[in-house]
């Protein structure tokens, strides 16, 4: 069998559609596998459905096969695609007291009627609002996501068919249901049930998943408001994610997982050694043509992708070790959010150096509630950390690859004069600079702990020189000195100068500000600090944070505080678009640009639409669509009735587009 298959099922027309007039516009070619759509657009797919199927058939032809490979090791995903109320929940049977069993219910009843040693576990969690929601948890309590994984699901052991499907009901009484447009049951959440199988052969045990996914409709948000709107919003975002995971899977591009919650927690089971099935539900309808037309699209973009999941097993097998590295959840959460760079979501691998918690934390990365933090570091982890100094006189340096946690001892910090607990904010950017230039030597030479404490014993001097002179000055009556802002002193910092050093080779740059500037060689540093003398070269980003400010923003003092906000990109790309264009100058020449303008909206290709303003990717399928389905666009007017574009994207779009049209300057004339 195929390691990813992708079917098409119709739902049958409603007694209420059937009555009042609606045609049915799909047509089938079981043949071929071919399915068309208002005798216009023909997809191929490895199995079609017609509304005549029955639950039976399709379990049969394309679920069961893959439950078979379950059983024997593999993980497989069975997922129904669609817009709302085209039966994805019926399909599913993911519904309270559902009318006929759908895909769960069959595929309980054939794990449980297998022979074997085997053990179920079920698990149910929701994602609603970009936010995973455990189903089988009473109070329905949120997860964190960690590894891809959602932290602390509730699995439930399951010894027969009936207990694991009351727990899967249990589970729907919690998920998200409304009513739309559409459908008055409409699930508002993707849900994804899981079977945990375990075999448990004489070998050991061998486990598997099958992931049943129930995905919430796609649908048009320009017809919401409110609430209904925010949701429609947040499962469109989780769908189109959805379809560029498939598309990185299908073309070998680095595959976006963690760009929303859904495929996180599907990025187990979405690959290409796993098996996948998608079934996308449709409508007959007509007026949903334009819907099918993108649900059977993302189906072709699923088949495309080839798997071998036989090359995954084998994988798994020759590499059963392969337990994560396990530290306690909140502690990785707390260190991935403090020291994320901007625009980074990975993981972070390389050695860090926090010795003065919260102060250099980088711009953008929420702060760490310092008592959450305590007590949360474990004995061996792959990260150079001290203690925030705050709560401990006694600081702990812990220095990783491979070597114990070392303690300093309280005669060491006696040799240090520090004799009390000293709240120390790292004013200093020197040893932010400092620290940074070390991170990874400090790791690699152990010579350098010793440095590194000397700096810090530097720091902690400093610090406690402060504070014993603002004591002073409180009990001399004086308010103690109000300590910068970080912002201002780091722009102090800047406007200094460097105010540690620079390595080249050969000298090293010295220097509290660019005046005093002193220039001496590596000998007489490695004299004067023998540790210095294995430190590399200064990291950019380091330099560039001490760099005295660029000369050229002296002259134009306006661009110095010029912010480049997203709107000021926006205007930026929207002037750029606009300068583009032909300009109207004359009535002759308005005329022109208006065909110009119409001719690329009737040509309907994706790739020119988009060369237009407020044409972006989706409005530009939408657009595309509409002309397979309903010829090209006669005039300007006809914007209005494309579905899926919003009440005022006609206006939007001839004001960007810079087209005066004679009728309405006609109404403009007359109000
Ligand atoms: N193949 C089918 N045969 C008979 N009835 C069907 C079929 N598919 C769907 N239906 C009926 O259509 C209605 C809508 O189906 P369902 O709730 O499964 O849609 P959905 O795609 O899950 O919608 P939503 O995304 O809004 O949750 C239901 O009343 C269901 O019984």
């Amino acid at each position: 069998m195929d390691a990813v298959v992708a079917a098409v099922r119709c739902r049958p027309l409603t007694t209420l559609e059937r009555d009042s007039g609606c045609r049915n516009a799909i047509e089938f070619l079981p043949q071929t596998n071919q399915v068309l759509v208002a005798r216009e657009r023909a997809f191929s797919l490895n199995h079609v459905y017609s509304e005549d199927a029955t639950q039976k058939e399709i379990y049969d032809t394309l679920v069961d096969p893959v439950v078979e490979k379950v059983m024997k090791g593999f993980t497989a995903c069975v997922m129904a695609y669609g817009q709302t109320g085209s039966g994805k929940t019926y399909t599913m049977g993911t519904k309270v007291k559902a009318p006929t069993p759908g895909i769960v219910q069959k595929a309980l009843e054939r794990i449980f009627s297998s022979s074997g040693n085997f053990e179920v576990h079920v698990s149910f969690l929701e994602v609603y609002k970009e936010e995973v929601l455990d189903l089988l948890s009473p109070e329905k309590k949120k997860m964190h996501l960690v590894e891809f994984k959602p932290v602390g699901l509730t699995l439930k052991k399951t010894g027969t068919m009936e207990v694991a499907l009351s727990e899967m009901e249990k589970g729907l009484k919690n998920r998200h249901v409304g009513a739309t447009n559409a459908n008055l049951h409409s699930s508002r959440s993707h849900a994804v049930f899981t079977i945990h199988f375990s075999n448990l052969t004489e070998d050991g045990r061998c486990s598997s998943k099958l992931y049943l996914v129930d995905l919430a409709g796609s649908e048009s948000v320009s017809e919401m408001s409110g609430d209904t709107r925010k949701e429609g919003v947040m499962i469109n975002k989780g769908l189109l994610q959805l379809g560029n995971v498939m598309s990185a899977l299908s073309s070998s591009d680095h595959v976006p997982y963690r760009n929303s919650a859904l495929t996180t927690v599907l990025k187990d089971t979405l690959s290409p050694q796993n098996y996948v099935v998608l079934i996308a539900c449709i409508s007959p309808l007509e007026t949903d043509a334009s819907m099918t037309v993108n649900s059977l699209q993302f189906a072709s973009r699923v088949r495309s992708i080839k798997g071998n999941p036989e090359a995954g097993l084998l994988i798994k097998q020759r590499n059963p070790i392969m337990t994560p590295f396990k530290v306690p959840s909140n502690f990785k959460r707390a260190v991935n959010s403090t020291i994320a760079t901007p625009g980074s979501h990975g993981k972070v691998t390389r050695p860090v150096l926090r010795p003065f918690n919260n102060t250099f934390s980088s711009p953008g990365t929420p702060r760490v509630n310092q008592k959450k933090q305590e007590n949360l570091w474990p004995t061996s982890t792959p990260f150079l950390t001290a203690k925030p100094l705050c709560a401990d006189p006694t600081p702990i340096l812990k220095v990783n690859a491979g070597r114990s946690v070392k303690r300093r001892s309280s005669s060491e910090w006696d040799s240090l004069n520090i004799s009390s607990s000293t709240i120390i904010d790292a004013t200093a950017t020197q040893v932010k600079a400092q620290a940074e230039v070390n991170q990874t030597s400090l790791v690699q030479n152990a010579e350098n702990e010793t440095w590194l404490r000397s700096v810090i014993a530097d720091v902690i001097r400093e610090e406690l020189r402060n504070t014993f002179l603002s004591q002073t000055r409180v009990q001399d009556g004086l308010s103690p000195p109000k300590q910068p802002r970080r912002s201002a002193r780091l722009s102090m910092a800047r406007q200094e100068g460097p105010s540690f050093f620079e390595h080249d080779g050969n000298t090293t740059i010295m220097s509290s500000s660019p005046k005093e500037k002193k220039i001496v060689t590596n000998s007489e540093v490695s004299q004067s600090n023998p540790v210095r003398k294995s430190i590399g070269p200064v990291r950019r980003s380091t330099r560039l944070s001490v760099a005295p400010k660029p000369l050229y923003f002296a002259d134009s003092p306006v661009k110095q505080n010029l912010k480049v906000t997203k709107q000021t990109k926006k205007a930026a790309r929207l002037s750029t678009r606009l300068s583009m264009l032909p300009k109207a100058t004359s009535g002759n020449a308005q005329s022109h640009m208006n065909n110009y303008v119409l001719e690329i909206l009737q040509s309907g290709n994706i790739k020119k639409l988009q060369s237009l303003p407020t044409i972006g990717p989706k409005t530009a399928v939408i657009i595309s669509n509409h002309s397979l389905l309903h010829g090209p666009i006669k005039s300007f007017k006809d914007l209005v009735n494309v579905r899926g574009l919003s009440v005022n994207f006609r206006k939007r779009f001839l004001w960007a587009n810079n087209i005066i049209l004679e009728d309405d300057l006609d109404e403009t004339a007359s109000s």
